[in-house]
Formats: C-alpha cells, structure tokens, sequence
C-alpha cells in the first residue's frame, strides 16, 4: 500500500433523466455537438493529479461507447442502481476492486454537470487534501428562499448561511463507504451521507456554471456556454 493518498474521480451516470424530457437518458443527449457525458469525462481527463476515472452506468446501458468512443473499458462499472446513492456505492466497490485504499480519495462528479472545468476540480483538490473530513463544490444561495405548497407561498426561508450543493464532492474512500453504507434513505448527495455521521465537510465556492442539466431549458443554456468557451 502506498502512503501518498490517490485520487480517484467517480462518475454516476446510470440515471434516466425523467426531469429532462429527453427521449433517452440525458448524459446521452447531444450539447454542442457531443454527448453530455463526453463533455463531462474531458474535463475531468484534464485535471491533474487523478489516478482514473470510473463511469457507473446501468446495467441496460448500451449507448456509452457509441457516446465517449476510445474510454477505457476497464474503467466502466455496469452496476448502477435505482438512486444516485446506489449507484455511487457500487462504483465505490469497484474502485476497491481495482486497489483503491482507504485512505484514497474519491471525487464524486454528477455525469450531468457537464460545464466542469478541470481548474475548479483543482482547487477543491487542493482546499481538502489536508483536511480531516473533505467537502464539495458550492455556491451560496443568492435568492430569496420561499418554502411552498401547490405553487402557494408557505413561508420565507432565512438564506443566511445556506449554499447550494454541487459536484464534486471529495471524500476518503474509507470515510464514504461506510457513510452510504449506514443508509441512503434521502440521501441525494455524498455529503449528506458523511454528515449523518457527525462529521462537517468542506465547502469550496464555485460558480452558478457548474450547475446540473436537469430541465427542459438547462439543454440549450449548456449549449451556449460549451460553445462560448
Ligand atoms: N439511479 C441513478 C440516478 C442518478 N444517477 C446519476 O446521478 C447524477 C445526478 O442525478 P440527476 O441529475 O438527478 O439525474 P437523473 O436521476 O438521471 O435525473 P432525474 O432525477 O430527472 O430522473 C446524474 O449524472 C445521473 O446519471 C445515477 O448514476 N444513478
Ligand atoms: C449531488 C447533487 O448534484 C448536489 O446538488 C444533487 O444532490 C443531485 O440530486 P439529484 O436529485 O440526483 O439531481
């Protein structure tokens, strides 16, 4: 076992997209040109320092290799599962599979955030490598916070304090497994799953560009900043 922590990067695609509206998954929808999930893997192929990329598809999937042609098949996990969670504890079994630690480091990255930049990857990197716990990509709320009912307003949410979650989110594998193990009920992000455990990770402010494809409209609004760049 080497005593230099590695740093592995996760990518959970094996989701359907049912918030998108697309006809097939969404990492698989064409934005400018490529696939989302092309998008997504070419950055984080150009952050250095990553010991490997691991994709966690589904079972089903048969589009990845016609989307990212020449990605490595040995760094392909068909074990996806019904949540998110699910499908991030799978890939971290496969990751220590393949010899990853303890004591490594996994960087969970949502395939559908596809305007990463390898820069903000780094920074994160480097903001946690010290750190006893680790942490994850956020941006303060800037909003106004309302709290809802039937399109209704129920109530003003004081936002002080509050920063939406993004990817990734970098944890030790030794830390991250037992966390999602202890349960994923709710569990919509990896943090959350390290917080039920007592512990208080990292935030590391990145901008509104890192944001999720999840709607309809976030397909042309991708689009227009990848082919702005
Ligand atoms: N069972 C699942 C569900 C989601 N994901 C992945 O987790 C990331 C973030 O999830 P989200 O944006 O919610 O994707 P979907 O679950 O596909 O979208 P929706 O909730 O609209 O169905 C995506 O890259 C998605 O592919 C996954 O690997 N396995
Ligand atoms: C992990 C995440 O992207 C952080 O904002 C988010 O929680 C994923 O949630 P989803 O419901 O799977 O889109």
């Amino acid at each position: 076992m080497g005593l230099q922590p590695r740093c592995f990067a996760l990518v959970p695609a094996a989701g359907v997209g049912a918030r998108s509206g697309a006809a097939i998954p969404k990492q698989y929808v064409p934005i400018a040109g490529r696939p989302m999930l092309a998008h997504t893997l070419d950055a984080l192929a150009r952050v250095p320092g990553l010991a490997g990329t691991l994709v966690v598809i589904s079972p089903e999937d048969d589009q990845f290799e016609a989307a990212v042609p020449g990605f490595d098949a040995a760094w392909v996990a068909r074990s996806g599962g019904a949540t998110r969670a699910d499908s991030v504890a799978a890939g971290l079994r496969e990751l220590q599979a393949r010899g990853a630690q303890a004591h490594d480091w996994v960087l969970v990255h949502d395939a559908a955030r596809c305007l990463l930049r390898p820069e903000w990857v780094s920074r994160l990197m480097a903001a946690c490598a010290e750190d006893e716990v680790g942490g994850l990509l956020a941006l303060p709320v800037a909003d106004t916070l309302k709290h809802a009912s039937a399109s209704r307003v129920q109530a003003t949410v004081d936002r002080a304090g509050k920063w939406a979650a993004q990817t990734p989110q970098m944890f030790r594998l030794g830390l991250l497994q037992p966390a999602l193990a202890a349960g994923t009920e709710g569990v919509t992000d990896e943090a959350s799953a390290v917080e039920a455990l007592g512990h208080s990770p990292l935030l590391v402010e990145a901008p509104m560009e890192n944001f999720k494809v999840t709607w309809p409209a976030d397909f042309e609004l991708a689009e227009r900043l990848l082919r702005s760049r």
